[in-house]
């Protein structure tokens, strides 16, 4: 039986008749092809990538396994193409999931001049020309009660550099959704640690200082951890990368683009390992959250 996945954060959704990716318990994630030149440029990614001897092991393991493609009924009723991947969180219970789109310009060469447009106008509004990165979404396990704290995309897309330094925190905080000073309890474990999230990016950055393979525009790094595990002090927490549908080959070239949104991502990271306790101000989250009390209230 087919759903539309409990645990995705940005992306198009399965939902309203439009195609979104798909789960069936079995571990796997079917991503819909998308009907442009998207969709297969993806498949030829994955296809690529698979059999490339080049990739080593322990840069592989950041990808999710691909394993070819499937026609299956579409939230419109009809058969559509999908590639059926490795579901990232199916092994988790309450995932805390954060999507980074790395990379300060999401368009990709030889673009057309609407999607050029389309792109630059989003990376201006949002922190892509000024970190390098932007959180495309996210959502952070609290607790039985009160579930995740999931903000929308509408105010994901507002985010400021204070707001990403502030979500940083708070993807680690026991307290994501209040606005008190976000904890940082669980920082150490999640992000610190000889596997924690910091060392994967380090690991990961390493091979993008060497590989000229690809170059990958308007990828995603996606950042896991499971509450229950980080509590008990057990390490656990996973980078991903996902969205491969912009893709070029690298013909001999650095990913610069990618390369350096992943030094500013990990400058981030390390700024909380080092300084936990620093005050952060919530931006356009603290208006949101009133908001949202005051709708919940009645106030
Ligand atoms: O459709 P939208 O406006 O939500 O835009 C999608 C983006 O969502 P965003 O608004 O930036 O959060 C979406 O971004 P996320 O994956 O959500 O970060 C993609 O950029 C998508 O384009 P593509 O499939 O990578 O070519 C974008 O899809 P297209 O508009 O290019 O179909
Ligand atoms: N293999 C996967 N396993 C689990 N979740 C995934 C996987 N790939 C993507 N996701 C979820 O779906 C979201 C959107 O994925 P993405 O590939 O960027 O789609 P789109 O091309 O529609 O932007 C991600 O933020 C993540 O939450």
């Amino acid at each position: 039986m087919f759903k539309a996945p409990e645990h995705q954060v940005a992306g198009h959704q399965a939902r309203d008749g439009k195609l979104g990716p798909l789960i069936d318990g079995s571990g796997r994630f079917y991503k819909p092809l998308q009907n442009d030149e998207r969709g297969s440029k993806e498949v030829a990614f994955y296809t690529s990538f698979s059999s490339n001897t080049r990739i080593p092991d322990h840069i592989r393991r950041f990808f999710p396994v691909f394993h070819g493609t499937q026609l299956l009924e579409g939230a419109d009723g009809c058969l559509h193409p999908h590639m059926v991947l490795e579901d990232l969180v199916s092994n988790r219970l309450h995932p805390s999931i954060i999507d980074i789109k790395i990379g300060s310009r999401t368009w990709y060469p030889q673009a057309s001049e609407d999607y050029f447009q389309k792109c630059i106008k989003k990376d201006r509004e949002t922190t892509s020309l000024s970190l390098g990165f932007r959180i495309s979404g996210l959502q952070v396990y609290e607790s039985e009660k009160s579930g995740f704290w999931k903000p929308d995309k509408k105010c994901t897309q507002s985010f400021t550099l204070k707001d990403v330094r502030s979500v940083l925190r708070k993807f680690v905080s026991s307290n994501p959704s209040s606005d008190a000073i976000p904890d940082c309890s669980f920082a150490s474990v999640v992000y610190g640690g000889s596997t924690g999230i910091l060392a994967q990016l380090l690991e990961l950055k390493a091979w993008f200082e060497d590989q000229t393979i690809f170059h990958f525009y308007s990828c995603s790094v996606l950042m896991v951890y499971e509450k229950e595990e980080a509590m008990k002090g057990k390490p656990g927490a996973e980078v991903k990368l996902v969205d491969f549908a912009h893709v070029l080959e690298g013909k001999g070239i650095i990913d610069h683009n990618f390369l350096g949104g992943l030094c500013s991502l990990i400058k981030l990271v390390s700024e909380i390992l080092t300084c936990p306790d620093e005050q952060t101000s919530n931006g356009c989250l603290h208006e949101l959250e009133k908001s949202r009390f005051c709708l919940e209230n009645g106030v």
